[in-house]
């Protein structure tokens, strides 16, 4: 197997709160990687640090063959990685396939304001930009509402479009954020199986996500963080017996 992502004695300190402590962890290429644990955990700040959104305190991060602890987010995503976020960053007042188009300019959020407000760039290659979106928009399923208004879109919907912008940039890995919160059951049906065709089509998928179903039954690989600590990686089956998870989930 051939190594991905991965971080060697990875810190994030916030003055004296450890949130992500003394951290390595490795993804192969071509998985689906869980990261799991209780609130607070360190999963977040995790995301942030593996594409740039924080700078880490210490330890280091590589991509395939080069390391690239500390790059700023605009590297790192063009590098090959792309995210999704906790809480869904879309503009509300723009239609579906404008969202999408504006991936294709970067996916940070100061660069996505960039891209609506200096619109001339986004004009020059319009026309591969626009057929580029409607492809995306077809792989995620969304082509019948590309004119709708992203604000009038069902939570499922927009957890999907956010997927369809980050795949504006042809990542080789996508990190996505508990892509299932507050969904119901149908919707997240459809987002694992959305994720599990990407996957199948090449992506590298890593995923935080509380639902322990969705985890167990999709991640080839799972991380467990516990106060900003790794417990344990392994498969579903390893980690579930593991006394130190079992403990950080269930108390003593
Ligand atoms: N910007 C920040 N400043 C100070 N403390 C922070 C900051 N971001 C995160 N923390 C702290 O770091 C720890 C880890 O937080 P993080 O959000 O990464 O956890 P998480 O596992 O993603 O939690 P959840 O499942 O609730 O989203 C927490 O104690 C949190 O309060």
């Amino acid at each position: 197997m051939t190594k991905i992502l991965s971080s060697e004695n990875l810190c994030k300190y916030f003055g004296g709160v450890r949130a992500v402590d003394q951290v390595d962890f490795s993804v192969d290429k071509g998985e689906i990687f869980g990261i799991i644990g209780p609130n607070g955990a360190g999963k977040t700040t995790l995301f942030n640090l593996l594409t740039g959104t924080l700078g880490v305190t210490k330890g280091k991060i590589y991509f395939k063959d080069g390391e690239i602890t500390n790059l700023p987010p605009q590297k790192v995503t063009r590098l090959g990685i792309a995210r999704t976020f906790q809480n869904i960053k879309l503009f509300e007042e723009m239609e579906v396939l404008e969202n999408v188009k504006i991936g294709f300019h970067t996916q940070t959020k100061t660069n996505m304001l960039d891209a609506v407000l200096k619109n001339n760039k986004l004009k020059e290659d319009e026309e591969k930009v626009h057929l580029e979106g409607l492809k995306l928009l077809e792989r995620v399923n969304m082509l019948d509402k590309k004119n709708n208004l992203a604000k009038n879109l069902s939570y499922g919907d927009k957890r999907r479009l956010e997927i369809a912008r980050a795949l504006a940039v042809k990542p080789e890995i996508l990190l996505v954020d508990e892509p299932a919160a507050g969904m119901n059951p149908h919707e997240t049906d459809e987002v694992v199986e959305l994720l599990e065709q990407l996957n199948k089509e090449g992506i590298t998928v890593v995923i935080i996500e509380h639902d322990m179903k969705v985890i167990m039954g999709m991640c080839d690989e799972i991380l467990v963080l516990n106060n900003g600590v790794k417990l344990a990686q392994g498969t579903a089956a390893e980690v579930q017996k593991n006394p130190e998870v079992i403990e950080a989930y269930l108390g003593k």
